[in-house]
């Protein structure tokens, strides 16, 4: 920083004289490539790393002690969230195993409840995780019984390495081979339910057709004729008409329209274990074996036309009241469709920090994301390790991670709006509350310890008051009901008032065979359309409306109320996911990511305005995040300085004196043994760094840049950001698995970079022949203008092999375009700055 601070002072107090204009342009950018940097290692002054001791949570809370003489778990509840929209990008199969590997995870089952929600009010989706709850009654007494890892069938079968390696063999192989067959047959069942549920409705369409044919023949001949018009419906397999969306909902997944649909696939399971048998009509043996199963319900909120769903967000918090009522567990879990258990002691794994001392001031235990199925190289940086494994984990030592979407385990009272337990002593007594606004809101769990109280907001008004929680969470009460019990239920133990006054912790759950017709009616209820009208949900209550990153915003309410929250990096990955490896794809995701970050920079939720509760360096941390799509307007700049100084003759300094060099130098050195720092302690490859660099430009100088604009576009303008789904693969193509890879989809996205990479090797052209014609020929200061052009190309080298396909299938046209492009703007330099013969060879630009 201290070098950077001189270098600056230097090349501001020494312009170029003979070009003013490049020595502007680049201290601009090199002032605010200084101020990024900054604000990117800032955060990472105080690094942790952190491990569990899975052990000391078992003795606590599943050990016979004189509070709990059976040894019965008194683990609190867990309500999973899962998110799915289309089926036609999120294959259903990839779904049903997120679903399976959750159902088997260990975790007591009567404390586990599975929440899928599916945006697309889809048939296909519905019908398939039927037949994963089917499924789940042989695959997950299988995994329990045999200890299987990963307990996502269709990876556990793929595996790689040798199933039979540390297992007791004999029952072992004949149990595995049965399992085998029973999910290559439910997969079976799976890719043909699309099939099945077209016909069941095309016979019917067909019938509609041919009646609507009819009536139109017997009208007159001079009436014109109506385009034959059938309301499409879809027909369940008994018959009853489908309330969703029709069998796939319209690319535009989030505005299919469609009533609220709750299933409760799996019902809630007794209380105590219930063991199988060696029954010959089940497929294996299962004596001894737990055969009972966690709740699942199928959730796909109410659509309607002229409502706002705000995508994600909108459905996570579908999901957070209909599980408030049906189950409410203590504690949410939420992950993506595609993201699956690979631990099955993950959610132990979260237990313990939130368990342990203290631990009712997190809000969410963040795990980071792992993928599978990207290509060897990760071309396109797409497993993200830096972020991963150093800024989060130096994000852990401050005041948490930031929420990344997917993976995270939250308490759920973090999420309904309150501040964090003994949050007065923290404070500074400076305004805490948001933004000035004094806003006055109850406190809340009238029933708790005073100390220990939750409150909205830091409200001078200590008393109860219920009737304003309709305000905020709408008027079910069974909602706002279960909100103080989730929060007592979600204590850590050390402080649990169930062990001090010796009751029973289970004593306030929601008895689960409550869950009868009225409770259901109850939760449907709260997911349709207007149950959100004139309550905080998306404000401040639930997942936070108004970005397309709803995960950092979410996640930054609550650090800003002065929750904190955990990285957990668990020895076997706790979760797995998939990313899109096609570059299109890829700067798409990326896109929606900066675009979300330009919304966040524009809204009330910029770091700039977080309250006193949020720690300095976090501060920062989440200011980077909503700024840094910012940086591709220079990048952009940056990356054509070296061909404008090729073209011209012309340097970003008058002279390469020694100054100079040696700052250059310096900064070179210390950035160099920075990132060998950060590489050994992140235990990252510095191959991946590298990746991470250059996806870093390319990804600045196309999907950054267009956030911007869009940004821009949504403040002046209030155009809409839409969230585009990223197709996930179904894992099914055996054949050529990185195929994804080498298809070139067109997007103008990819314009600036190919105009960069045309213009910087045209300017290496220009620049090579003009010295080998020159009388006398400047090898050297050829060399140091072709080594920067080279160092932008090499950056964007992935992106070239992207638009090369496998055999070069990109479309000529695209060549012939950024080809056109080039030459115009190097002839348009020519006009601007006409070269000057020989005369400028020997101009300004010289070496000491
Ligand atoms: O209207 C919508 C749109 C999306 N989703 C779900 O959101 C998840 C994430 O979508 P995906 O296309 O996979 O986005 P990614 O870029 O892969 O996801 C990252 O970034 C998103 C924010 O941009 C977060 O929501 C994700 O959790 C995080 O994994 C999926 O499960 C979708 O089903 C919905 O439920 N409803
Ligand atoms: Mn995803």
């Amino acid at each position: 920083m201290v070098v950077l601070g001189f270098f600056l002072t230097w090349r501001i107090s020494n312009p170029n004289k003979d070009a003013v204009w490049l020595w502007g342009m680049s201290v601009v950018c090199e002032i605010w490539f200084t101020f990024s940097w900054i604000l990117d290692q800032l955060p990472k002054l105080c690094p942790v790393n952190r491990a569990t001791d899975l052990n000391v949570l078992k003795e606590k809370f599943e050990t016979p002690n004189p509070n709990n003489p059976t040894g019965k778990s008194d683990l609190p509840g867990i309500d999973v969230f899962v998110s799915t929209a289309d089926p036609e990008k999120e294959p259903p199969l990839v779904t049903a195993n997120t679903i399976l590997s959750i159902l088997a995870s260990d975790y007591p089952v009567e404390k586990l409840a599975c929440y899928v929600s599916d945006d697309g009010g889809a048939l296909l989706t519905f019908e398939a995780m039927a037949e994963a709850a089917s499924f789940a009654n042989i695959w997950v007494p299988f995994c329990r019984k045999h200890n299987i890892e990963p307990r996502n069938p269709e990876s556990y079968f793929n595996l790689k390495k040798d199933p039979y390696k540390n297992k007791v063999l004999s029952d072992f192989v004949k149990d595995r081979r049965r399992v085998k067959r029973e999910y290559d047959e439910f997969k079976v069942r799976i890719n043909s339910l699309p099939d099945s549920i077209r016909r069941r409705s095309d016979a019917y369409h067909a019938r509609e057709e041919l009646k609507a044919m009819r009536e139109q023949r017997q009208k007159k001949d001079d009436e014109p004729v109506e385009a034959i018009k059938i309301k499409k419906a879809t027909w369940m397999a008994d018959g009853t008409h489908w309330p969703g969306t029709w069998l796939s909902p319209t690319a535009d997944h989030a505005k299919g329209d469609h009533a609220g649909i709750i299933q409760v696939m799996l019902k809630p399971p007794s209380d105590e274990p219930l063991c199988g048998t060696s029954d010959d009509s089940k497929v294996i043996d299962l004596t001894d074996v737990d055969i009972r199963l966690p709740m699942l319900v199928y959730v796909s909120r109410e659509k309607r036309p002229g409502y706002d769903h705000n995508k994600k967000a909108g459905a996570m918090n579908a999901l957070v009241r209909a599980s408030a009522i049906m189950s409410n567990g203590a504690f949410i879990l939420n992950l993506d469709c595609d993201h699956y258990i690979y631990n099955s002691q993950a959610m132990r794994e979260g237990m313990c920090f939130m368990m342990d001392r203290g631990g009712d001031r997190i809000c969410y235990v963040q795990f980071p994301q792992r993928f599978e199925g990207i290509d060897p190289s990760d071309r396109y940086a797409n497993r993200n390790t830096v972020f991963f494994d150093g800024n989060m984990r130096a994000l852990d030592g401050l005041q948490g991670p930031v929420y990344v979407g997917t993976g995270c385990l939250f308490r759920r009272v973090a999420l309904y709006g309150f501040d964090p337990p003994r949050s007065k002593e923290h404070s500074s007594g400076f305004c805490s509350c948001c933004f000035g606004q004094r806003k006055k809101h109850a406190t809340f769990a009238n029933n708790l310890e005073e100390n220990r109280a939750l409150r909205m907001s830091d409200s001078d008004d200590e008393g109860m008051n219920l009737s304003l929680a309709p305000k905020m969470f709408g008027n079910s009460n069974l909602l706002i009901d279960s909100i103080p019990v989730a929060e007592f239920q979600g204590r850590p133990l050390a402080d649990h008032p169930s062990v001090k006054n010796g009751r029973p912790p289970g004593a306030l759950t929601i008895p689960r065979d409550l869950l009868d017709a009225s409770t259901v009616a109850e939760a449907i209820s709260v997911i349709s359309c207007w149950y959100e009208e004139k309550t905080e949900w998306g404000q401040r209550v639930g997942w936070i409306y108004g970005s397309v990153t709803e995960d950092v915003v979410t996640g930054y309410r609550m650090h800003n109320r002065g929750w904190k929250s955990i990285y957990c990096v668990t020895k076997r990955d706790a979760f797995r996911g998939t990313a899109p490896i096609n570059l299109t794809d890829r700067l798409h995701q990326v896109l929606r990511w900066a675009t979300g970050s330009v919304e966040i920079f524009f809204s009330r939720n910029n770091a700039l305005l977080a309250s006193s509760r949020m720690k300095v360096l976090q501060r920062i941390a989440y200011l980077n995040v909503g700024i840094y799509p910012f940086t591709s307007a220079f990048l952009l700049v940056y990356c054509f300085l070296p061909a404008l100084s090729l073209f011209s003759g012309q340097f970003i300094v008058q002279t390469l004196n020694v100054t100079f060099l040696v700052y250059l130098l310096i900064i070179t050195v210390t950035l160099c043994a920075l990132a060998v720092l950060e590489v050994k302690w992140s235990g990252i490859e510095l191959e991946e760094w590298w990746r991470n660099e250059q996806f870093w430009l390319i990804g600045g100088t196309s999907a950054h840049l267009a956030a911007v604009i869009q940004g821009l576009l949504k403040v002046i303008a209030g155009v809409e950001i839409s969230f585009t789904l990223t197709s996930k693969s179904g894992g099914d193509d055996d054949d050529d698995e990185f195929a994804d890879l080498y298809e070139v989809k067109w997007t103008s996205l990819m314009i600036p970079p190919i105009v960069i990479i045309m213009v910087n090797m045209i300017a290496i052209a220009v620049g090579i022949s003009r010295t080998i014609y020159s009388v006398i020929p400047q090898w050297s200061r050829l060399l140091g203008g072709v080594f920067f052009s080279f160092w932008v190309l090499a950056h964007l080298y992935p992106f070239a092999k992207g638009l090369m396909g496998r055999r070069g299938r990109t479309p000529t046209i695209v060549f012939v375009w950024s080809g056109l492009i080039a030459i115009i703007i190097s002839l348009l330099w020519v006009a601007i700055n006409p070269p000057a013969g020989s005369n400028q060879i020997g101009g300004s630009f010289q070496f000491p």
